[in-house]
């Protein structure tokens, strides 16, 4: 589903240039879970990036569904991570003005949905993330844990194929980072959505079905192998 073939991406040039990845080779399969891991500064996050069209590689090809990213113009790219890729982050990126349900809402209105869809759609998959009784809450309201759980509820409302999580239990604590690694496993199981979790912790990688370990902008080593 997700296709890298040698690629690359280099930020500055001269002094200041940094390889920050080396010649990635890497297939994810559909409805697959793979983590990726490995020191700080190790290219995990340009991965995310690359992968998903957030960033132009420097060189190298990525693919998605077949599609070669670089072929597409800037909103044919948005438009294929709007109807393809939910994204969930470490600082849960949610709109601090909207409530969590308008929060949740806001991908299918960009997709065009109407309005009372959309409202019906968000307050379905709050219910199924336990948080519709805090719908009209503001970010500032919710806890780490209940933000984050908005955050995989707005990623998911587009019934992505992929879902790119960077960090997505780094500020929290154990007891709430098992939680939301559950609702990863519940959905990954129930809409065969395929998650790509960069995460420093351990836990989090060996409920996955692949670990991808990465250093100085390559991929070292792999494990295959869920913990159920
Ligand atoms: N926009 C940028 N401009 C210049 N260098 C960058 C940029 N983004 C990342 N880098 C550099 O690329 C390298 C890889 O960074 P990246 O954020 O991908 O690592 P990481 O493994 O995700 O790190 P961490 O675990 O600390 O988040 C680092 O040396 C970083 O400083």
């Amino acid at each position: 589903m997700i296709e890298a073939d040698g690629v690359w991406k280099v930020f500055g040039s001269g002094e200041s240039k940094v390889e920050a990845l080396r010649g990635i080779h890497l297939n994810i399969e559909s409805g697959e879970m793979l983590a990726i891991m490995g020191p700080s500064g190790c290219g995990k996050t340009s991965l995310l990036n690359c992968l998903s069209g957030l960033d132009s590689v420097s060189s190298g090809v990525v693919k998605v569904d077949g599609i070669t990213l670089s072929d597409l113009n800037e909103v044919d790219r948005d438009q294929l991570r709007s109807n393809k890729m939910g994204f969930v982050f470490q600082s849960y990126n949610l709109l601090s003005v909207l409530t969590a349900q308008e929060n949740v809402e806001l991908p299918l209105l960009i997709q065009g949905i109407k309005r009372k869809e959309a409202k019906e759609k968000a307050s379905e998959i709050l219910k199924r993330v336990g948080l519709y009784k805090r719908k009209n809450h503001l970010p500032t309201q919710l806890s780490g844990g209940q933000a984050q759980r908005v955050a995989l509820a707005r990623a998911l409302i587009t019934q992505p194929s992929v879902i790119w999580a960077d960090e997505p239990t780094g500020a929290l604590d154990r007891s709430t980072s098992n939680m939301i690694m559950d609702l990863f496993l519940q959905m990954n199981r129930t809409e065969r959505t395929s998650m790509v979790i960069v995460t420093h912790d351990p836990q989090i990688a060996r409920q996955c079905d692949r670990v991808l370990y990465m250093d100085s902008g390559l991929i070292v080593d792999e494990q295959y192998g869920r913990e159920d």
